[in-house]
């Protein structure tokens, strides 16, 4: 019997995880949370082509939709039989003795989420009845509060078209500057996102707070719905993330004095009495794991759009919104995941054309049109904290710049070139430097400025042959000879016209989003993959810049070296540190002390990965891993994974310090 994987921190950051070699035989990977597991679909895209990349993370992607299947959940910690391939099982601690009790995983179209959804919405025409003293908010750490920050934008420009004042608000932890940039750290601090929430909602009396953490992870989120839920008689908390509440975070946080699952566990008592919500479908592990940019974020957008549009459409129609209108809205952005992944081969050719500019040291551009242009900026900013590259190596620009971005905080081209976000910047600043190694790729619909598009695209086409479009045209509309002849290739996706009113055209933009989404999210996973930096369908090579990401990093090593926890977190804080023997002062300061210093380090999960396999100093490591800079080959040669026949010296090792 294992021991439950996470409780409340007794020692200091040791995670509560059976030892080595113990992984796959009790049933481990069945008590991880499912946001942080490898998923068997994608467990050797590292040795895909760029098609079967492709057609690995549309399998990914399609988990999302998948119907609660009668996988049966037993709490005692025994196998369950199941009709699914593999046995299910879920450590759930503190159940009563003796109690079993049969639970179905909860999926996007469960009859819970779906009533979940209805009673949300019910909340939000509340506050749509009187926007001067009631506000909805939406709040999240990197891609979630950039998503945050986009369904908020959205939805006011709804109301504004509508003639009524705003009612939605947002805050991105780390502030503005966290829509464009990787502000990893700023999501660890549960004082920070209370102080926020309290200053964004000042004066209003009644308030919708929407909480997205897909890893149902973050202590920033964590403060908030703490603050929420003492002061629920002007808050109502939404959580919504993709964990069951009994695998929300359970590490103790720096500085506070609950877990994110004590502060979830507290949501459900409240969401008896229907003063808070908890939307937490599962929708299966990410392609890359703990990715939650991906699945995470692409469900994020399908749940949060449809909740809102259906509320909007019954405010407007003064109608109630039923179950039905709730699985109808999500079950349209199924019909956008089989038109988007239809143009399989082409978003295969860009991932390729990628893959090519990426290993030549070139770079890659995202030239977008309206809210397609923050797709491209959103995506391209997760690359920094997912694949550890710089800034400059995938960037996104959009028409008139921060005019159409309309964030808050307005204008912040002055920060610095990362911020520089304009077509017009794109032009004076990048241009110039533009070379056959970079590609370009333009987004766009028929909708936007042709002429403005095909100017543009004519400068660019006198830089680099590698030139491609993404437009989104509806049906009866056709690209023009014009445009076809200017891009080397043209990825055109025809949606179908939509006759409901208002309401429809804003889904229809949602969802030629979400498709961008998916077409971009390809494009730099997959360029990524072709350039090495994934081994199996993991990041090793991660900055530990928060302690989510110091967590991921210790379990990697695990995963990969057999070792025990303990030993790993060793190996990763003489890596951090640069130190061949650790004092006891550095094994008991705050994670955030390790963070804050990992953050400024290179290869430091590399780097514990040979101290593990090869017994060396610190020194002789990093010099190995300067010597060989690609992860994946570095690691081939020290190491063999788990379920890839292991070297009899590693098993002499094994052995060792078992006997230790
Ligand atoms: C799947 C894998 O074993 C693995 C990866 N990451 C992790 C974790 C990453 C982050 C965490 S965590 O920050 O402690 C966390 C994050 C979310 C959550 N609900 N509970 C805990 S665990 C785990 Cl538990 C396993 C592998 F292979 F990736 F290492
Ligand atoms: O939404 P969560 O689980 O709280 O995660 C919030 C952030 O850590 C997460 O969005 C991260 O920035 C992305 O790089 C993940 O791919």
């Amino acid at each position: 019997m294992i021991n439950t994987m996470f409780v409340p921190q007794k020692q200091k950051h040791i995670m509560e995880t059976p030892d080595m070699g113990k992984w796959e035989l009790a049933g481990y990977e069945a008590a991880l949370p499912v946001t942080e597991k490898s998923n068997p679909i994608t467990r050797e895209i590292d040795k895909a082509d760029p098609v079967q990349i492709v057609h690995l993370l549309k399998e990914c992607d399609a988990e999302i939709f998948q119907e609660e299947d009668d996988t049966l959940v037993n709490y005692k910690g025994r196998y369950t039989e199941t009709r699914t391939s593999e046995p299910q099982l879920e450590v759930e601690i503190g159940q009563r003795e003796g109690e079993t009790s049969h639970r179905k995983v909860k999926r996007l179209y469960s009859a819970s989420v779906l009533q979940t959804m209805m009673d949300v919405t019910k909340k939000v025409e509340a506050i749509l009845k009187d926007p001067e003293h009631s506000l909805i908010i939406l709040s999240g750490c990197g891609t979630s509060g950039r998503l945050a920050f986009l369904l908020a934008t959205s939805f006011n420009k709804l109301l504004k078209g509508l003639h009524k004042n705003p009612s939605y608000a947002y805050i991105i932890a780390g502030g503005d500057k966290a829509i464009l940039t990787s502000q990893e750290a700023s999501e660890d601090n549960p004082h920070l996102g209370a102080e926020a929430l309290k200053r964004v909602c000042a004066g209003k009396k009644k308030v919708l707070f929407i909480g997205i953490s897909c890893g149902l992870s973050a202590p920033f989120i964590a403060g908030q719905l703490d603050f929420c839920l003492n002061n629920l008689d002007v808050f109502t908390p939404v959580l919504v993330g993709f964990n069951p509440v009994n695998m929300a975070r359970n590490e103790i946080i720096e500085g506070w004095h609950l877990t994110f699952r004590q502060v979830a566990e507290k949501m459900e008592e409240v969401q008896e009495t229907r003063r808070a919500f908890i939307l937490n479908p599962a929708v299966g592990p990410e392609g890359i794991s703990g990715s939650s940019r991906m699945k995470g974020g692409s469900a994020t957008k399908i749940i949060l759009e449809s909740l809102l549009l259906a509320a909007h459409k019954a405010t407007s129609n003064n109608k109630e919104v039923t179950a039905k209108n709730l699985l109808d809205w999500m079950k349209t952005y199924e019909k956008v995941h089989k038109i988007t992944y239809s143009q399989g081969k082409m978003i295969a050719a860009m991932v390729k054309q990628a893959g090519t500019s990426l290993e030549k040291m070139g770079r890659i551009y995202y030239i977008g049109w309206q809210t397609l242009g923050v797709m491209g900026i959103i995506d391209a900013s997760e690359c920094v904290p997912t694949f550890g590259t710089d800034f400059s190596d995938v960037r996104g620009f959009i028409n008139k710049g921060y005019k159409e971005m309309a964030n808050r905080e307005g204008d912040l081209t002055s920060r610095g070139p990362e911020f520089e976000i304009s077509h017009e910047d794109f032009m004076m600043n990048v241009l110039p430097d533009v070379t056959e190694n970079d590609t370009v790729v333009f987004i766009f619909t028929l909708d936007d400025d042709l002429l403005e598009i095909e100017k543009l695209a004519n400068q660019v086409k006198n830089k680099t042959p590698n030139l491609h479009a993404i437009s989104h045209v509806t049906t009866g509309q056709y690209v023009s000879a014009n445009i076809k002849k200017t891009f080397a290739s043209v990825m055109s996706m025809t949606w179908p016209i939509v006759f409901f009113e208002y309401e429809g055209f804003f889904l229809q933009k949602f969802q030629r989003e979400l498709s961008t989404k998916w077409i971009l999210n390809a494009i730099s996973t997959g360029g990524h993959i072709l350039k090495g930096k994934i081994y199996f369908n993991h990041m090793i090579d991660l900055k530990v810049s928060n302690s989510k990401l110091f967590r991921r990093a210790v379990a990697i090593l695990q995963r990969f070296t057999s070792r025990s926890p303990i030993i790993c977190q060793e190996a990763l804080l003489k890596s951090i540190y640069e130190t061949d023997d650790l004092s006891d002062e550095i094994r008991n300061v705050e994670i955030s002390t390790h963070t804050t210093l990992a953050a400024t380090k290179f290869k430091v999960v590399p780097t514990a990965l040979v101290l593990l396999t090869r017994n060396c100093s610190v020194a002789e490591a990093m010099s190995r891993i300067q010597a060989k800079p690609v992860v994946r080959e570095t690691i081939d040669r020290y190491l063999t994974a788990p379920g890839r026949k292991r070297t009899a010296d590693q098993i002499e090792m094994q052995r060792d310090e078992e006997n230790e």
